[in-house]
């Protein structure tokens, strides 16, 4: 059990409480990871636990599988299930056409294969990650240790050409040591500013010899819920209006931990 959140943190429970909505019983669901993504599983385990749900559930990440075993949910692996109805994940950045920046917790290598194995995917959001333009958060890309500063050379010259406005790049440190990946892979963070051609620039990164995968998600999510601190939590689909409900802030009381 837990205190009422505040802020941002409001708006994230909002939005995952009118997600985990779209749950049916007998779904195979794909579970996110992040902050974001935690109040979804801990909305889903309160729900599934309510109403006797039966669902299967794959995880983004370590840390979102151990959170979702512990709270009673169905955890499987990927490979155990022939597909997925729907995936609930979080996100860093998401423009009017619903391109995403993800990758901040370094989970975006596995969220972007459940997402790829997904009939849906569903963003939730605090409205901060509502973006005119991707790239102000950096851009994570994630490389094989092997020869990384050899990648590093390459993701430099493949910038020299992009339609970005900023071009430094950080290995992304845990600890003030390099950061590690649940694949057991390294991050570079891109620091773009803006980036003015998505499509383009993730075909360049994902050619690169090194590089496993970027953060951008490109063509993946059909819906985003951005949850406000004050309880609405509004629907973005694509081609149709936004739809806004009021989710009971109360409930966030009594959601497991
Ligand atoms: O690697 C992490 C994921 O892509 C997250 O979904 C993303 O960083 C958003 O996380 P949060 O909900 O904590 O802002």
């Amino acid at each position: 059990m837990s205190d009422a959140p505040t802020g941002a943190e409001a708006g994230k429970f909002a939005a995952a409480m009118r997600a985990v909505e779209l749950v049916e019983d007998g779904m195979a669901v794909g579970l996110g990871t992040g902050s974001t993504a935690a109040w979804m599983v801990r909305a889903l385990a309160a729900r599934a636990a309510a109403e006797d749900l039966s669902l299967t559930c794959v995880p983004t990440s370590t840390r979102t599988g151990a959170l979702a075993a512990r709270l009673g949910l169905n955890v499987v692996s990927l490979d155990e299930v022939d597909g997925l109805d729907l995936t609930i994940d979080g996100a860093d950045e998401f423009d009017p056409d619903f391109r995403l920046i993800k990758g901040g917790g370094a989970a975006h290598l596995q969220e972007k294969i459940v997402a790829a194995a997904s009939r849906r995917l569903v963003v939730i959001s605090d409205p901060s990650k509502q973006v005119a333009h991707l790239g102000a958060f950096p851009l994570p890309v994630e490389v094989t240790p092997f020869g990384h500063r050899a990648t590093l050379r390459l993701l430099r010259r493949a910038l020299e050409g992009a339609d970005v406005d900023g071009r430094e790049i950080t290995l992304r440190q845990h600890e003030a040591v390099p950061l590690m990946t649940d694949e057991g892979n390294l991050v570079y963070d891109l620091h773009l500013r803006r980036i003015g051609d998505p499509e383009g620039l993730m075909r360049d990164l994902t050619c690169l010899p090194g590089v496993v995968e970027t953060g951008l998600f490109l063509g993946l999510c059909d819906t985003v819920i951005i949850g406000h601190p004050d309880g609405r939590a509004e629907t973005l689909r694509r081609g149709a209006a936004p739809e806004i409900a009021a989710v009971d802030m109360a409930a966030a009381a009594g959601l497991p931990d």
